[in-house]
């Protein structure tokens, strides 16, 4: 039975979002979903997503990285994670240009002075693409409104966020409103739901409702959907040489939405805990569960 008991671990987190790094590159085995939940638990290590790194499928990739969030659902990306391993790899290897993939496309990452940018891609902003339960004409101010909060922006920035504009980000009651809104029937897919203020136009402070994780210190990639939505929307100025600063709970990222190709540049900080080796008790398995 395919089984994580016993592989050894890195716990890392990205302003506070809690991952975990699993290097299953030399003996590839999938996360057992059952066992990403058990292992969450507070009394085991929880976190909020686990980066998993498997052999390169692509030429010129350090390894292709599956990303499980604490329910053990998968996402297609995740900003902290994203520069979570390339902190790991490049530790690793001593390199200071790293690229993963992941099943939303290539993650090309970098060591600056202030952290780690990573490359997250071109946000999409179709209705298909986000997706949703139906057709609409604009994503930029969607029909939607539950209690005092209205009209979120979409993105897909390799998974689906709403970002909803306020005036007060204090009343709003994100831990009731976002499991709601998270599984909203027009989000057939859930979402990543984002609440934004503008605190000047180039900062916007962000709380986060995540899909699968719930509330959460920081999520890179719903601060890129905030700063692009945020842009596209006239909110805030969109120019490479003057990055968008998104401040979360666990601290800032800056972001530029680059010109040239579209690509969202995501920079900021990760950190290394401690490293372990998975017990089966921490993953709900009997002691003397076999590798
Ligand atoms: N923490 C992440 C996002 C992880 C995935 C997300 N919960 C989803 O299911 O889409 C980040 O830093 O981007």
């Amino acid at each position: 039975m395919a089984t994580l008991a016993n592989r050894p671990f890195v716990k890392m987190n990205g302003l506070g979002n809690e991952i975990v790094v699993l290097d299953l590159r030399a003996d590839p085995v999938m996360v057992p979903p059952q066992e990403a939940r058990a292992l969450a638990r507070p009394e085991a290590l929880p976190f909020d997503q686990i980066m998993a790194l498997y052999p390169p499928k692509r030429a010129g990739t350090d390894a292709f990285v599956r990303i499980i969030n604490a329910d053990g659902s998968e996402a297609g990306a995740c900003g902290n994670g994203t520069r979570c391993i390339a902190l790991y790899e490049s530790v690793r290897t001593g390199r200071d240009h790293l690229v993963f993939e992941s099943p939303a496309g290539l993650l090309d990452c970098r060591m600056v002075p202030d952290g780690i940018t990573a490359d997250m891609g071109a946000p999409r902003f179709g209705w298909q693409e986000i997706p949703l339960a139906h057709a609409v004409a604009h994503t930029d101010a969607v029909d939607l409104t539950l209690e005092n909060l209205s009209s979120p922006a979409l993105a897909n920035v390799g998974n689906p966020h709403a970002t909803f504009f306020v005036d007060e980000a204090e009343a709003v009651d994100l831990a009731r409103l976002g499991p709601l809104l998270e599984r909203h029937e027009l989000f057939p897919d859930r979402a990543n739901i984002g609440i934004a203020r503008l605190l000047a136009p180039d900062h916007i402070r962000l709380d986060v409702w995540e899909r699968g994780a719930g509330l959460t210190r920081a999520c890179g990639s719903a601060a890129c959907a905030a700063a692009v939505n945020a842009m596209r929307t006239g909110r805030s100025p969109r120019a490479d040489n003057r990055p968008v600063r998104v401040s979360l709970p666990g601290g800032d990222l800056f972001i530029v939405w680059r010109a040239a190709d579209d690509h969202i540049l995501m920079t900021g900080p990760a950190e290394t805990e401690f490293e372990g080796v998975l017990a089966p008790d921490m993953l709900g398995l009997a002691s003397g569960t076999p590798a």
